[in-house]
């Protein structure tokens, strides 16, 4: 039997668990108050306070760390790779240390587990944000000097389409999905025979979420940027972060969303306008799958409210089946990551800059 430990740190919380095998044993949303993190200017300085948290973690739950067989990390925004298990080596922590070229608290979570295991125990990452599958024409942007990029929600959504494999009773790799991840940002994704091979970029395209404007037209944005009001991080922010709900409603959640519906058009307009250009981008997916869909899978938080679901459904449902799993998978996905390759059913991928 593994004991095996994962990290998943977001903005304001660390969450953490112990698995044995299969088994969560116990887990805990570590959540850190603005007033302790304020003290960091930057979010690597964070590392430190956050690491000494997930150890009490454990201990609290009577575990050394010498008793762990290994710990799973969330991977961070390295430069584009593709998904699977990578061992954590001193060349990934190195380069999420200093040289990372996007902030995102997921980026910690090996630098944490890696000082943790002090070479004892093995350190992995499996299929992170930057995860990248893309087939060429997915690639072009429409402007020769910019490409796009594949940043999403990989480690939930390979997580559910392994689900839904199973329960449609097909081989995950010869499976194709349209994978729908509705979270605070939401990454709609093609993947055919296991391959993501084109997604929305969660931070700048597809459908506005909770959080994030999606896409927007590019020429208001333009004068907007040189509008003089705004600094880039200021500008970024009003994009993601305080965009799509946020930006309308004042709240992130739904739920509360749904409240103010009852007495507000312009929030019931608003709810409808999320779901249906969520509903437009799997339109566009089932293109790129040319219409070879074995099932939508529907996951993320958003995913708990059945009536917001069915809004999509009832534009989406001639597409194929669609199966919806709730909430977010996130740590079970690590922690089988971890199995697959401590069971030998998968080699741990190396990691260097150059990989790819
Ligand atoms: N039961 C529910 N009914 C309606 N909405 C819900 C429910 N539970 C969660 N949500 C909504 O789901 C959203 C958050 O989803 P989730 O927890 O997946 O996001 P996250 O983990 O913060 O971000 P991300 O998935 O982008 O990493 C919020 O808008 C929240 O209000
Ligand atoms: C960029 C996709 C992943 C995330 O939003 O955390």
């Amino acid at each position: 039997m593994y004991k095996i430990l994962t990290i998943n740190p977001g903005s304001t919380s660390t969450k953490v668990a112990l698995f044995e095998d299969n088994n969560m044993i116990a887990s805990e949303n570590l959540e850190h108050k603005a007033e302790q993190l304020k003290k960091y200017d930057d979010l690597i300085d964070q590392t430190e306070f956050r690491k000494k948290a997930v150890i009490n973690f454990i201990n609290k739950n009577g575990i050394e760390i010498n008793d762990l067989h290994a710990i799973a990390a969330r991977g961070g925004i390295l430069p584009p790779l593709k998904s699977g298990t990578y061992r954590v080596n001193n060349e990934m922590v190195h380069y999420l240390k200093y040289d990372a070229e996007v902030e995102h608290a997921s980026n910690l979570a090996a630098i944490i587990g890696f000082e943790m295991a002090k070479n004892n125990i093995p350190v992995f990452i499996t299929d992170p944000v930057s995860v990248d599958e893309f087939i060429d024409e997915a690639r072009i942007s429409g402007n020769a000097n910019l490409e796009r990029y594949s940043h999403l929600h990989a480690l939930n959504m390979k997580m559910v389409a392994r689900r839904a494999a199973d329960e449609i009773g097909k081989n995950y790799y010869d499976s194709n999905f349209i994978i729908v991840h509705l979270g605070g940002g939401i990454s709609i994704g093609a993947q055919k025979k296991g391959r993501i091979i084109d997604v929305n970029n969660a931070n700048d395209e597809g459908p506005f979420s909770p959080e994030r404007s999606g896409e927007l037209p590019m020429g208001d944005v333009a004068k907007i940027a040189f509008s003089g009001k705004y600094t880039y991080k200021e500008l970024k922010k009003r994009y993601v972060g305080n965009g799509g709900l946020v930006a309308y409603l004042g709240t992130n959640d739904l739920r509360k969303a749904f409240e103010k519906s009852k007495k507000d058009e312009r929030a019931k307009l608003v709810i409808e306008a999320m779901a249906y250009q969520i509903s437009k981008e799997i339109g566009a997916m089932a293109t790129v799958l040319k219409g070879e869909i074995d099932a939508i899978v529907i996951t993320g938080g958003l995913a708990n409210s059945e009536r917001f679901v069915s809004m999509i459904k009832e534009r989406i449902s001639k597409l194929g089946l669609i199966m919806v799993y709730p909430g977010s998978y996130e740590m079970e996905a690590l922690c089988q990551g971890a199995l697959r390759v401590l069971n030998n059913f998968e080699k741990p991928l190396t990691w260097n800059k150059e990989v790819k």
